[in-house]
């Protein structure tokens, strides 16, 4: 059972002892069934009945302790389980590479790993007490055999008939529960773009109606393919309820008039049957739970996979671990987005490019040329499918690509303002102070307890607010995409006459890509994208005609 083997792979807690104790309660639960019945046997005859008693409160004892120490340590070994795997799926996220991220979307990473996390929780009580009343009903089933081999064979005839038949009946739903798995996960994206869009929607009464009708319908596929699931898990559920009611007649009716049973022993058959009937059905009761979660670890266990093939296997590296910038230069460098058979979707590149230290580098260029992929493919959260990077004489490979990624700090278009400055040791107040002032943010937001006061602000506030944190990492360089595209005309002056030379006199780097062609003036370079290609640029401000380095690249 994939959900045992994946607690047994997963959890510290001693799957075994689990087992024993589990195993222990069902021994102890035979055993008063046994003495139930043999008492019951002995008060006929009027006999003395105090060791029974005796054994039976040792026997309850046993069974007691045996059911709440399995129960109480399978909790504790599935929550163990779940936690080990959220731990280290978080892990391999942060660890793989860009495209991946980009390519299965973070929607639906999300709703797969907190579906999948919520399904394993939910299944926890009711697999548990299954895994139980299972090994309870084995030693039922061993105490039948002991009272009667022949209804022990036939019992078991009729276990393994219907072990098969929930097999094969199980087959079939699950194909239909992964559809559903895959279809909430479709229902999540759609729901996304409701929050997401909700300001669009709310304006136009047609897209609302529009997403509104998309979301009936996808919900509607998911409603009729659950009640089919339903009807075959009803099926199942009432065939495993009845089953110990059809086998009571055959093994107290039928049987006895073929095969000589005394009436003693068919009563003790019979308090047998009764006693499995409770358990058989806590056991049927979690059938469904088990197809669920077997999906749900199926599911994790892929997306499992596919990071870890996402996740670059660097080679030991014995160089230095931390570059010293003064120049970068990229050789022939060159990266193509593959599609689903991977053909290529847009290539950039070749880049023949120098980058100085200290250099205010712009790069300009229509949109969807390949300016944000240039960024990418510069700081390294893309590999280049062709050519090399090396910084100053050393070479940028695999083994090293993280502490190349270490010079950098950057303001993306779609920037995350995460809640707290994260990374920074030792991050002085005042230092904080300093840049919330040179962003005119002093009276809207404060620093406090590691991150700002407030990030409830405006689109242009929360970029300024990003470019603080980016520049209090205090790396070499700072990339910034379109970072005055939400600046109002003064800020944007301000941030191009005198941020950037101030961030360029203290040393750094800085590396725009703007649109603003008023300011081009202050850069010391200006690189053309075109089609994924650094072209020609003529420099025309105060009359300067300058053709940058990177038009000898053959462009
Ligand atoms: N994750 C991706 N998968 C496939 N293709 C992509 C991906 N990201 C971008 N592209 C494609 O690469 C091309 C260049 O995109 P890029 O974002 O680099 O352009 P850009 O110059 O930054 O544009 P803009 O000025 O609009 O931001 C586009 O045609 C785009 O469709």
């Amino acid at each position: 059972m994939r959900l045992l083997t994946f607690i047994a792979k997963e959890s510290r807690e001693s799957y075994h002892r689990i087992i024993l104790m589990a195993t222990v309660s069902g021994l102890a639960n035979g055993l008063l069934l046994a003495i139930v019945n043999h008492a019951a046997a002995k008060v006929a005859k009027g006999e003395d009945l105090t060791q029974f008693f005796l054994l039976y409160m040792i026997a309850f004892v046993l069974f007691l302790y045996g059911q709440w120490f399995s129960f109480a340590q399978a909790v504790v070994a599935i929550e163990d389980a779940i936690y080990n795997i959220r731990i280290r799926l978080t892990n391999k996220i942060r660890r793989v590479e860009l495209p991946f991220i980009e390519s299965i979307g973070s929607h639906s990473l999300y709703s797969r790993l907190t579906q999948n996390n919520a399904i394993m929780s939910q299944a926890i009580p009711q697999i548990t007490s299954a895994v139980q009343v299972g090994i309870l009903l084995v030693f039922s089933l061993l105490y039948l055999g002991y009272i009667s081999p022949v209804s022990f064979v036939i019992s078991i005839l009729a276990v393994t008939g219907s072990i098969a038949l929930f097999l094969s009946e199980s087959r079939a739903i699950k194909d239909e529960l992964q559809v559903v798995a895959s279809k909430e996960a479709g229902y999540f994206a759609l729901i996304t773009h409701l929050i997401e869009g909700f300001k669009e929607i709310r304006l136009s009464q047609a897209k609302n109606d529009a997403i509104l009708q998309h979301i009936t319908n996808a919900s509607q596929d998911t409603k009729n393919i659950r009640i089919e699931v339903g009807r075959q898990e009803v099926k199942m559920w009432g065939f495993g309820r009845i089953f110990i009611y059809a086998l009571m007649p055959v093994l107290i009716f039928i049987i006895p008039s073929f095969h000589y049973e005394n009436a003693a022993d068919i009563f003790k058959i019979s308090a047998t049957l009764l006693f499995m009937a409770g358990p058989i059905n806590i056991l049927v009761n979690a059938l469904p739970m088990f197809n669920r979660a077997n999906i749900a670890i199926n599911d994790l266990t892929f997306l499992e996979e596919e990071m870890d093939a996402a996740i670059p296997h660097e080679p030991a590296d014995t160089r230095p671990v931390s570059f010293n910038f003064h120049k970068i230069t990229l050789e022939g460098l060159c990266f193509t987005y593959p599609g689903k058979s991977n053909e290529a979707l847009f290539s950039a590149g070749p880049f023949q490019e120098t980058v100085h230290e200290g250099e205010l580098l712009f790069i300009i260029g229509g949109n969807g040329s390949g300016k944000s992929t240039f960024l990418k493919l510069l700081t390294g959260l893309y590999y280049p499918t062709q050519g090399t990077i090396q910084v100053g004489t050393d070479r940028v490979d695999p083994a090293n690509y993280q502490a190349y990624r270490e010079l950098f700090t950057t303001v993306f278009t779609d920037f995350h303002l995460f809640d707290k400055i994260y990374g920074i040791k030792n991050l002085a107040k005042a230092d904080v102070d300093y840049w919330l002032e040179k962003m005119h943010m002093q009276h809207k937001v404060k620093y406090q307890d590691g991150g700002f006061t407030s990030t409830s602000l405006s689109t242009g506030q929360r970029k300024r607010l990003a470019l603080i944190a980016a520049i209090l990492e205090e790396k070499p360089i700072l990339i910034l995409d379109e970072f005055a595209a939400d600046q109002d005309p003064g800020f944007r002056k301000y941030f191009y006459e005198t941020l950037l030379i101030e961030l360029k006199t203290m040393g750094m780097t800085v590396i725009a890509v703007t649109h603003d062609d008023h300011y081009f003036h202050v850069a010391d370079r200006v690189l053309k994208m075109d089609e994924g290609r650094m072209a020609a640029y003529e420099r025309d401000d105060a009359g300067l005609k300058n053709k940058h380095e990177g038009s000898d690249n053959g462009n």
